[in-house]
């Protein structure tokens, strides 16, 4: 798999001993860069994988908006790439989205076959690369997540903590919907997926359980972490960015439940435990 320095790839290690009967191999950046793909089929030959997760992308979305090439090559390019190989090679490709693939104008949880139409390059990235994916190979799985999180890697649950302790008060948009992704549920869903043989094709939804803004999300990290700072709620007009975020953007995740029974759990039991691994840190 590829991301291994990233917040999911880091939590796939974190759990691979709960699955002994599995060889994993991590790829960092420098075993597989994704804006060249140079080696690929090199790495296919020598591992001859049964699955390849592709938990490696260009997620700096506000940077995304001036970097447009290398954010398109890594997120938009290479995944189609990945899924031709992998469809060579009989290798069951994991290939991970995002919610920002929608424009936030839903207002009920968007199942996995409704119109994209991303607001940021980043989103438009992914998009492409699930386009590119599913074009070479419609044996792939893609599983669109949101507001990922981890004791890894950069995330919001980190930013927060830090602005917190350096300022008596922040504010925090509230005008945002969506549901948080604790990166090691994400890990271990992949893994249910991969244990049930990955026979499933096509998009999936997954994100810890809930309907929240980042103010909400802010609010409960302060809570979970005892801290004084106050939390302003705030408008996304006050909260000026390079790029564009959708306002809606909660995932339907029926169609997961349904055909690899998978449960994600309420997200602040998730913030919770997470926020445990980060107090030992
Ligand atoms: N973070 C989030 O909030 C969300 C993420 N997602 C998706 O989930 C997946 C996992 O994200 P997450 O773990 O949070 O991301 P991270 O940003 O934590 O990790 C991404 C990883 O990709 C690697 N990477 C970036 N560019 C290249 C490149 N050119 N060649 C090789 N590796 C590269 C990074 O390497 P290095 O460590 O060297 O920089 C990093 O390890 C991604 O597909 C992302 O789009 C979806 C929704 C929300
Ligand atoms: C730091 C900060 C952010 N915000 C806002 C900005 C934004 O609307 C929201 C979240 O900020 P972030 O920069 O963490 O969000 P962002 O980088 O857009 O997070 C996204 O990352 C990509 C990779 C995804 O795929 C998405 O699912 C999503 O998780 O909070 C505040 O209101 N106040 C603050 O002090
Ligand atoms: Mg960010």
């Amino acid at each position: 798999m590829t991301g291994k320095n990233g917040q999911l790839g880091s939590e796939l290690m974190g759990i691979q001993m709960s699955y002994p009967g599995y060889r994993f191999v991590f790829l960092d950046r420098k075993d597989l860069d994704l804006s060249t793909l140079e080696g690929l089929s090199g790495l296919f030959e020598q591992y001859q994988p049964a699955f390849f997760v592709n938990a490696g992308a260009y997620t700096a979305v506000d940077k995304a908006e001036s970097d447009k090439e290398l954010a398109m090559s890594v997120n938009g390019i290479a995944p189609g790439k990945i899924a031709a190989i992998c469809k060579q090679f009989g290798t069951k490709l994991i290939h991970v989205s995002t919610d920002y693939v929608f424009d936030g104008n839903g207002e009920y949880p968007y199942l996995p076959d409704h119109p994209t139409s991303p607001v940021n390059y980043y989103g438009q990235s992914k998009l492409q690369g699930e386009q590119a994916a599913m074009e070479a190979n419609n044996a792939s799985i893609i599983i669109r997540t949101a507001w990922v999180y981890s004791a890894y890697g950069n995330n919001f649950v980190k930013t927060m903590l830090r602005l917190m302790n350096e300022r008596p008060s922040i504010g925090v948009v509230s005008d945002q919907f969506g549901a948080p992704t604790y990166a090691r549920d994400l890990a271990i869903a992949i893994m249910d997926i991969i244990e049930k043989g990955a026979g499933h094709y096509g998009i999936y939804h997954f994100s810890n359980e809930g309907k929240i803004t980042w103010w909400d999300f802010a609010v409960a990290i302060k809570e979970i972490a005892g801290l004084n700072c106050q939390v302003n709620p705030i408008s996304t007009a006050d909260f000026p960015t390079p790029a564009k975020r959708p306002a809606y953007s909660v995932l339907d995740k029926d169609k997961l439940k349904k055909d690899y029974d998978v449960q994600p759990r309420d997200w602040k039991a998730a913030l919770k435990e997470c926020m445990g691994y980060l107090e030992r840190i």
